[in-house]
């Protein structure tokens, strides 16, 4: 024995980890509750259809007439909130994205059912218009096929204007368009909906290669190009923080890093610099089917790995996260106190 006081036990660690109260309460900011999950939803515009989306297995495209019963065991088992997509296969596509404004958009359609099946989900739309141009950018382009930026933010406040009329209580843009978060908040301020519709701003939305199976599950692929001169360029951290810096600037209500398992120095970073907002993060249609794939091969257990990344997301700076596992997800929190 040793008394001379000199703290020999000060670094024993097991002692806070011996059984499994006291493990948890060392990550007690890391719990996930259904309020830290938001679920993407695609809408298509056949209202009697499901349809199987093969790159994204157990995800599919609903029609009006079948997400009440999607929706439904989900939204009991906790659901709190969902972001929309609008998939169009009849709808005629334009240079300008005409029908992302109209009755003709899926989600404008599907609006007011939600909220009158479900008064306390709370709905988010992503607002683009690259499921609705013929070309398949996200904005409006000039004759030389680069970003119109005025033209695309006019459009795009528009687009932002015809959800929050229909019923959203936040807008989405994910354009990645110059000013964009500005626009759409004057516009609802013109409207008087200012007070109503939040903005979540995808502020840090890299040109990522982990989109592929979310352009085949909307339609959405450009049929030129590429993104990369409006989505950020993966290296870059400073593009990162100067978009965020313009959105909260712009007054947005709230922030985004997507994808998110490779990004997660970003949400640190970012979630450091403005603690005030809400930090979302978008765990894309990529980063899925890599767990869902490694899972299947029996490479990883799903549950396990799922309840470990879910946690590192958090530890990260996320607070909501967007995901296709929602379902899934809830399952497990419905079925046990704690994940
Ligand atoms: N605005 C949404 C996307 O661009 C892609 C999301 C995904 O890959 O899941
Ligand atoms: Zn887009
Ligand atoms: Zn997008």
């Amino acid at each position: 024995m040793n008394y001379t006081g000199i703290p020999q036990n000060k670094h024993i660690l097991h002692s806070s980890i011996s059984n499994k109260t006291l493990r948890d309460w060392q990550g007690l900011s890391c719990n996930i509750t259904p309020n830290n999950l938001m679920y993407p939803i695609f809408i298509v515009d056949e209202p009697d259809s499901i349809q199987v989306i093969p790159s994204m297995p157990g995800i599919y495209r609903f029609g009006l007439n079948k997400l009440k019963d999607h929706l439904a065991p989900l939204v009991s088992k906790g659901l709190q909130s969902v972001l929309l997509f609008g998939v169009t296969n009849s709808v005629p596509k334009d240079e300008n994205g005409t029908h992302a404004s109209t009755q003709y958009n899926p989600v404008i359609q599907a609006l007011p059912m939600l909220k009158m099946w479900f008064p306390n989900l709370t709905i988010a739309c992503d607002v683009c218009l690259c499921a609705y141009t013929s070309h398949g950018h996200c904005g409006v382009l000039q004759a030389d096929g680069t970003i119109n930026n005025p033209s695309s933010i006019e459009r795009i406040a528009q687009v932002g204007l015809s959800y929050a009329k229909a019923g959203a209580h936040v807008l989405a843009p994910s354009d990645m368009m110059d000013g964009r978060i500005g626009a759409i908040k004057q516009i609802l301020r013109e409207h008087g909906l200012a007070n109503k519709v939040a903005v979540l701003s995808y502020t840090a939305k890299f040109a990522s290669n982990l989109y592929g199976p979310f352009r085949d599950a909307s339609k959405s692929a450009p049929a030129f190009g590429d993104r990369k001169c409006y989505q950020l360029p993966y290296e870059s951290t400073g593009l990162a923080l100067r978009a965020a810096a313009r959105d909260v600037e712009e007054g947005a209500d709230m922030l985004m890093v997507k994808p998110v398992l490779i990004y997660m120095d970003i949400v640190k970073e970012l979630k450091n610099r403005y603690p005030e907002y809400p930090m979302f993060v978008y765990q894309v249609s990529g980063e899925y089917a890599m767990i869902h794939h490694a899972a299947k091969a029996g490479a990883i257990d799903l549950r396990l790995l799922l309840t470990e990344v879910l946690a590192s997301l958090r530890r990260s700076g996320a607070d909501v996260i967007i995901t296709y596992f929602a379902p899934q997800i809830l399952e497990w929190i419905h079925g046990k106190s704690k994940l």
